[in-house]
């Protein structure tokens, strides 16, 4: 395999050799307010600037030596094949929904003149009714007025290639969303896992076709022993159950998951919102979920062994990864309506580019000295719009190869 082919994470500070992202596009002005809660938005960002924002991330990404993939080049890529273009546009119609016959006959006719790269940005951009001349009617739904203003939804939160699926090991769990509004997401993985080049064989240590959620800003790869999840708003028990099987049942060195419960709120959507890895020996942490915080070890056997970890966070780290001591920089860095701000603005969705090197948002100014003043190298962007969507560094971001440490 060559070396920017297939999988390798097996930490979360290894230097970053490849990642994959999605540049926010048209998508993005397809949010409107009387749908912004369902598309999980808390504001409309201005798409000018979010992509300038987003290539400044980008920029640091590649000056640290980083290969940039993008989806939708990727996709493109496995989109020439008019095959895998006809059964991924049926397949997404399928999930749009596009219920009727008529409707989806003329969005085959409308994608059929598109280069695979512009078809791929539409489909994640939505299609709205305007856009599609006179529908052939063909059945009763073709017929009636419908106010809704798209036959297929803007997909807004895919520049967040945090979550769709998440790399473990030489795997990658491909997700199930707990949104309606974000499942479709999981299709473009889907495809890339089925049929790219880069990405042949790769084991699945989850599936999409399952039915309980679990998305990737829960996964974190602590250790080439160790992962960390969130049982959150996002994720729930069984599906890190059963992850941990699929796991655990491979060659991989993994034998330990542990399963943080954090609180089901959307400001704590996943466990990569309060805490991620900065270094060996050091986290960000969001003090509101510190204490009481629930922590199970699932452990590999015949059986899974199940145990409540009765200590609090610093010693269940200090245990699991072997060390004699471990400093969690508190977001915020002790002022408790700093913390809360800056939190939101993902002052804790910290991304590692190697270890004690991480790329933030330069708003969550407090966070950041905090974590300096720690001796961590901080790398900083703008988002003034990218934050809107209410995800940060880590949430942008799936690596797809990191060097072992
Ligand atoms: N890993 C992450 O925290 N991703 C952020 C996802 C934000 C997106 N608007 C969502 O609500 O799912």
């Amino acid at each position: 395999m060559g070396n920017h082919e297939g999988i390798s994470v097996y930490n979360e500070i290894g230097q970053l050799k490849s990642v994959l992202l999605h540049c926010p596009g048209e998508e993005i002005e397809n949010i409107v307010p009387d749908y912004l809660r369902r598309l999980l938005f808390d504001e409309i960002a201005y798409l000018k600037q979010a992509c300038k924002e987003h290539d400044q991330f980008a920029g640091i990404l590649r000056q640290e030596g980083t290969e940039v993939l993008y989806l939708t080049e990727l996709m493109a890529e496995i989109l020439e094949s008019q095959e895998v273009r006809d059964g991924f546009l049926e397949d997404f119609m399928d999930e749009g929904p596009v219920g009727t016959e008529g409707i989806r006959e003329a969005l085959r006719e409308f994608f059929s003149t598109m280069s695979p790269l512009e078809m791929v940005r539409k489909c994640i951009a939505g299609v709205r009714t305007e856009e599609l001349a006179a529908i052939k009617p063909k059945s009763l739904g073709d017929m009636v007025r419908n106010p809704y203003p798209f036959y297929l939804d803007p997909i807004p939160n895919l520049y967040f290639q945090r979550d769709p699926f998440a790399s473990i090991g030489e795997g990658v769990t491909l997700n199930v969303m707990h949104s309606k509004t974000r499942n479709r997401e999981t299709l473009f993985a889907k495809y890339l896992f089925d049929h790219h080049p880069r990405f042949q064989n790769i084991p699945r240590w989850y599936n999409r076709d399952k039915s309980h959620p679990i998305e990737g800003g829960d996964l974190l790869v602590l250790s080439e022993k160790i992962v960390a999840v969130g049982i959150s708003e996002r994720t729930d028990a069984v599906a890190i159950e059963k992850m941990a099987k699929s796991i655990f049942n491979s060659n991989e060195p993994f034998d330990t998951v542990l399963a943080f419960d954090i609180p089901k709120t959307r400001a704590y959507m996943h466990l990569d919102t309060v805490f991620t890895m900065v270094d060996h020996d050091k986290f960000t942490i969001y003090p509101g979920i510190v204490s009481p915080l629930d922590v199970y070890s699932i452990s590999k056997g015949t059986e899974l062994k199940i145990t409540y970890e009765a200590s609090e966070l610093s010693s269940i780290l200090k245990k699991y990864l072997n060390l004699p001591a471990v400093d969690l920089i508190p977001c915020g860095n002790g002022d408790v309506i700093a913390a809360s701000r800056e939190q939101w603005s993902d002052g804790s969705n910290t991304l590692a580019i190697s270890p004690g090197k991480v790329i933030c948002y330069d708003r969550n100014h407090v966070t950041n000295a905090a974590l300096r003043k720690h001796g961590v190298e901080v790398l900083e962007f703008e988002s003034y719009e990218l934050s809107r969507g209410r995800g940060g560094p880590r949430c942008m971001s799936m690596p797809l190869k990191r060097e072992k440490l």
